[in-house]
């Protein structure tokens, strides 16, 4: 159970390669997140789970997931969108409104007609090849579907893009508790020999990073406390070197000598059915997606602490850990819904599945709609049905950890300004027991109370008959 009072003080783990979100160069937003609207805010996944912040040794954890409405303004998303079908910066190009005229075999520019004309089985809808592929898998053995290529996120990743760095301030914003990280994917690899010799050699100068990135967030703390300043930026290179390098050689790889394998969104298969097993560790700290009616979907989780291999970097700061976890990272995915139009009829539902009980939410795509969910709750995309006529669904996820800044803080999606998460499924359960366990305490403390009472009454008669002496 979750400790109130008698949390254990944990010193913080050795520091990994985190990259913060690069932010605008004047460092913030006008963004108000009280402006959000959040329809839906729920837990999933209850379970009592071992916890080293908890006295107790176990605490009650859940996985989230909340809808944000009107997080990202119309520029932002079609930018976003541009920029993953034309490049350049995403602002001017234009056409980045899901409707533009890139696919067909007609070649015909227009409305969202055209993608009438492709055939159902996504196949025959063209992206542009030198951005998109048809590779991207749910697990082993699962159909590809669309999804950029290792070039486009690796831009992503560098962060120079206006409209990724807003949306990074307006995370930043709706979370100031925290320092919010890309995953770092080369820390949750298992790493060779060479690679953990230089990871090791690199650990002083991490540690001096470190080291000043704290006294950075104290100044910055400071300076909020005194007058609301905002984050400084964080420099696009001040990604860990060896990871740069690292992915430049994944890049090298994948585009000039043949095709790389499959890209896998699934990290861990926690609570999936049989035949349905996990198929290795996704480096990817950006995946974007474009559905196409007749493609299938699996359910997966994005990342789970629990599942990172033991020989990874990750695993020898933290250890095995529940995802919620007091002092550890939170991880989380940012998934941003990006077609300027999309019909309820249009299908291609994001669904997120409580494995322990078979239930579940949907959440259906909205222009400048966001979902944030932890990264270990069960959840797929659904195609978009035959009435979105081959319309491509367009989705962009971050990969993200919540950092915290102090030794056992615990970090959460959910918001108390929000109010309570709705319990869904397991949660629920885990709910039930929890009040009927607390009815019995109250029960146990009347019972006793009226025990003590009862005692207390015998005791002064005792004293009572003993004063007024014996009855003749
Ligand atoms: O686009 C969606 O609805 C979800 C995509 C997803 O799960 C992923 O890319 O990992
Ligand atoms: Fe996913």
């Amino acid at each position: 159970m979750t400790g109130g009072s008698g949390a254990v003080e944990l010193q913080p783990p050795p520091p990994l390669p985190f990259r913060l979100l690069p932010l605008p160069p004047d460092g913030g937003t006008n963004w108000d997140p009280a402006s959000v609207a959040i329809p839906l805010n729920v837990r999933l996944d209850g379970c009592i789970c071992p916890s080293e912040a908890s006295a107790e040794g176990a605490r009650i954890a859940y996985s989230h997931a909340v809808v944000l409405d009107d997080f990202v303004d119309d520029s932002t998303r079609s930018a976003l969108l541009s920029f993953l079908l034309h490049g350049g910066s995403g602002g001017a190009s234009g056409g980045g409104d899901g409707s533009t005229p890139l696919m067909g075999n007609s070649g015909e520019a227009g409305s969202g007609e055209r993608w009438q004309q492709q055939r159902a089985d996504g196949a025959g809808c063209q992206l542009p090849a030198d951005r998109w592929e048809r590779r991207t898998t749910d697990m082993a053995g699962a159909a590809p579907t669309w999804g950029v290529k290792q070039h486009v996120l690796r831009e992503l990743a560098e962060g120079r893009l206006p409209a990724m760095q807003e949306v990074h301030a307006r995370l930043c914003r709706l979370y100031p508790e925290c320092d919010i990280s890309h995953l770092p994917a080369d820390a949750i690899q298992l790493q060779s020999h060479s690679q953990a010799e230089a990871q090791q050699a690199q650990q002083t100068q991490q540690a001096q990073q470190a080291q000043q990135h704290q006294t950075q967030m104290q100044g910055r703390v400071a300076a909020e406390a005194a007058g609301g300043a905002e984050r400084p930026q964080q420099p696009p290179d001040a990604q860990h070197p060896q990871q740069q390098q690292q992915q430049q050689q994944q890049a090298d790889d994948d585009d000039a000598h043949g095709p790389p394998a499959k890209r896998s969104r699934l990290e861990r298969g926690g609570g999936l059915a049989d035949g349905e097993a996990a198929a290795g560790v996704d480096c990817a700290c950006f995946v974007a997606n474009a559905a196409v009616a007749g493609d299938t979907f699996r359910f997966h989780v994005d990342a789970d602490p629990t599942s990172f291999p033991d020989g990874s970097p990750w695993h020898a700061a933290y250890g095995d850990y529940f995802n919620g976890e007091p002092g550890r990272p939170l991880l989380v995915s940012l998934l941003l819904y990006l077609n300027d139009e999309w019909r309820r009829d249009w299908g291609a539902d994001t669904l997120f599945l409580d494995g322990q009980t078979d239930t579940g939410v949907f959440v259906t795509p909205r222009p400048g709609r966001a979902v944030l969910f932890d990264q270990d709750i069960l959840h797929r995309v659904s195609p978009p049905s035959a009435a979105a006529g081959g319309r491509p669904r367009f989705s962009l996820v971050w990969k993200l950890a919540l950092l915290p800044r102090a030794p056992g803080q615990a970090l959460c999606l959910a918001r108390p300004e929000w109010g309570p998460p709705a319990s869904i499924g397991s949660a629920a359960r885990v709910d039930a027991v929890k009040r009927q366990l607390a009815a019995e305490r109250r029960l146990a403390a009347a019972q006793q109370l009226a025990t003590t009472r009862q005692q207390q009454q015998q005791q002064q008669q005792q004293q009572q008959q003993q004063q007024d002496g014996p009855e003749y």
